[in-house]
């Protein structure tokens, strides 16, 4: 592959769209509850406007239609707080107005433009060459003078701003790209036996996470946490009652079932689920094991239970690698903090080199303090779709 990075563009005086990810966890009033995605990017900013780019900033903020969709204000602000270079925010995204923005920058200014989201191009996936003709990139395009792809956490998608820049601009990858390209590039000469622990909301990412670490052989064993154990509790025929199978089908998850099944029947033996599970009984947590489900119809199941992490962590023992994805529970909440706080913990713990990674899950780490793994990526799904050996669209349309 031949990916050009910041040490061969010139940008002096030049106008330079720079797509990050900084989709960030928010707290009840819509500002941002984490900011270390914003950290990450500092470093690729700076030098660009240090060394005299008109720094245009592309990013999204949750997804159309869910909790965290939001504007890219906080965003602008906390970033002009965290670089020396002056931010603006500007609340449009590739219109006159935000052309006009771009256009008005002067060397060492940035400028924050609104959520590519906001756009419904944004959230479809197209071949690059397509990508470059939706009007985001049209439009913006006219106004920059080069790309820089530094969003690693979203480089799986093969949205607009993601992929369609290169074909119209000399496009570069930023420094975090770089460096979790680096980092993450050699899985196949990681220590084995490997583990994946499978966690968090994103089903559909998750189990082609799995059916790729299964099939590849890259992965010795995958174990299940958080909504994805829930839909391979169901797949291998638990009832977990109404209120998490009404959780699974509203989040458009339930086709998941199947292809959970179909991986426990041709790889049961390498697939781990929770043998018990935590829900909400008069106002506390209360564990329930699998031979007491199902649970009541407004029990939703919100976390493993101490037995799956005491056996998850007795099996991880064993592990030369250990690559893990998603909280193991709704962590936010305390009541269902303990399965993620302490299977992480046993992980941060164990001998096994360890790679961890997505936004909620270095905000579970912030949150629990813990430390002791060996690379912390600021990419959940992206990170997982490299590491189980599969290429990510936005790499392979900057490979020019
Ligand atoms: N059993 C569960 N029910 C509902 N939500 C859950 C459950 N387990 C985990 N979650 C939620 O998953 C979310 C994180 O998932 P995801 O975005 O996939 O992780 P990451 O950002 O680390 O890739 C958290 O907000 C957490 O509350
Ligand atoms: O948070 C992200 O991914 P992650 O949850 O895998 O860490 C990225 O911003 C990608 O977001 P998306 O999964 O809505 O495309």
């Amino acid at each position: 592959m031949a990916i050009r990075t910041l040490d061969d563009a010139a940008v002096d005086g030049d106008a330079v769209g720079v797509r990050v990810d900084i989709n960030s966890p928010l707290d009840e009033s819509g500002g941002l509850a984490d900011d270390a995605r914003l950290h990450a990017h500092v470093e690729t900013l700076t030098e660009l406007a240090n060394r005299g780019a008109r720094v245009a900033v592309l990013a999204h903020q949750g997804r159309p239609g869910g909790d965290e969709f939001g504007r890219l204000e906080p965003h602008a602000e906390r970033l002009d707080e965290l670089l020396d270079a002056p931010v603006d925010y500007c609340d449009a995204t590739f219109s006159a107005e935000a052309r006009a923005a771009v256009e008005a920058l002067d060397p060492g200014e940035v400028v924050v433009l609104e959520n590519t989201r906001f756009y419904s191009e944004e959230y479809m996936e197209f071949d690059p060459e397509r990508a470059a003709e939706t009007f985001l990139v049209d439009g913006l395009a006219s106004v920059l003078d080069a790309y820089v792809n530094d969003a690693f956490a979203a480089a799986h998608r093969s949205q607009p701003s993601l992929v369609g820049f290169p074909a119209r601009l000399p496009a570069y990858a930023g420094r975090v790209m770089e460096q979790e390209l680096d980092v993450l590039g050699g899985i196949d000469e990681t220590p084995e036996p490997r583990a994946y622990v499978v966690g968090g909301a994103k089903v559909p990412d998750s189990v082609t996470v799995a059916q790729h670490a299964l099939e590849s052989g890259l992965g010795d064993v995958v174990l299940t946490t958080g909504v994805v154990a829930n839909v391979f509790l169901l797949a291998a025929g638990h009832d977990l009652g109404e209120a998490s199978a009404d959780f699974v089908r509203q989040q458009g998850y339930w086709e998941e079932i199947d292809r959970a099944a179909d991986l426990l029947d041709r790889y049961g033996d390498r697939i781990r689920v929770p043998t018990d599970v935590a829900v909400e009984r008069d106002g506390h947590r209360h564990v329930l094991a699998l031979d007491e489900f199902p649970p009541a119809s407004d029990e939703a199941v919100m976390d493993i239970g101490p037995d799956t992490v005491e056996t998850y962590v007795a099996e991880l023992a064993s592990a030369g690698t250990v690559v893990l994805n998603g909280p193991a529970g709704v962590f936010e909440d305390e009541t269902f903090a303990d399965g993620t706080r302490d299977l992480f913990a046993g992980v941060a713990a164990a001998d096994a080199y360890s790679i961890v990674g997505g936004g909620d899950t270095a905000s579970a780490i912030r949150r629990f303090d813990l430390t002791g793994f060996d690379h912390v990526s600021t990419g959940g799904g992206a990170a997982l779709r490299l590491l189980t050996g599969e290429e990510l669209a936005a790499v392979r349309a900057l490979d020019q």
